[in-house]
């Protein structure tokens, strides 16, 4: 069965002017990293930067929304469809970020109808499920993580075009990493969850990714990880070590 490639997603959130944006893809043009054979880099700016950014970055790098409607557009104020993501040739969407589960009040069955609507338009889903601090507290993370995977695994059946992202949310934006044995139990556990619940094919090829607090320093370690297939990375996409997190990638390839 083929590797999984490497992927390494760059969430920029609600950050940036159209300043910081140039800025941020002239680094990453510039940037020497491993061939497109290696990793797939993947960055979300916000909705209004896409097309700018889309249009700047250099071609081995692809674009995700961070977010899209969870039907066919219409009247809905403020929303942004999958429809126009496919007409601005935006191949990939964040759907399920905890910052909309909680802020928003996204739940899991809106989540998995939103990712199911993207995949129908023929967009690339980057899936996020985690736990809180409590719920980690309480001993129920793997609970929690497969609720929000087995309400998706009942809306979608080709998971070709899912990456799954596991970001406890406990480490996002709280430079509070999970440490590496932390994150890899957690994807070895979502992994034999597919196996069960989807199929040994799914669980194989779908990449799971880690995300919270991942940092130039940090990564290598995660990346080691046999169930840790690339990053879903926020604060740290703004950086420069941005290109190191994607470099991590070796680890696995040099493996
Ligand atoms: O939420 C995240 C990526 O989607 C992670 O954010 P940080 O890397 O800033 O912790």
């Amino acid at each position: 069965m083929a590797a999984r490639k490497f992927f390494v997603g760059g969430n920029w959130k609600c950050n940036g002017t159209g300043e910081d944006v140039k800025k941020i893809v002239t680094v990453l043009n510039e940037a020497e990293v491993p061939s497109e054979d290696v990793v797939e880099v993947v960055v979300s700016p916000p909705f209004v930067f896409l097309p700018q950014v889309k249009g700047l970055l250099r071609p081995d790098f692809s674009v995700a929304a961070q977010n899209c409607w969870v039907r066919k557009g219409g009247a809905f104020t403020g929303e942004i469809s999958a429809e126009m993501l496919v007409n601005l040739q935006v191949p990939w969407v964040i759907l399920g970020h905890s910052e909309r589960r909680a802020l928003m009040g996204e739940s899991s069955d809106f989540v998995a109808d939103k990712i199911a609507y993207a995949l129908s338009q023929g967009i690339k889903v980057i899936a996020c499920i985690g736990e809180t601090l409590e719920q980690r507290e309480a001993g129920t993370t793997m609970e929690v993580v497969a609720a929000q995977t087995k309400a998706i695994a009942e809306k979608i059946s080709d998971w070709t075009n899912v990456v799954l992202a596991y970001e406890p949310v406990w480490a996002i934006g709280t430079g509070k990493v999970a440490t590496p044995a932390q994150a890899q139990e957690v994807h070895d556990g979502l992994r034999k969850w597919l196996v069960t619940n989807v199929s040994p094919a799914v669980a194989e090829s779908t990449r799971i990714i880690y995300g919270g607090s991942v940092n130039g320093a940090n990564c290598k370690e995660l990346a080691a990880k046999p169930d840790v297939d690339g990053f879903l990375v926020g604060g740290a996409s703004l950086k420069p070590e941005f290109v190191d997190i994607i470099k991590s990638a070796t680890v696995k390839s040099s493996a």
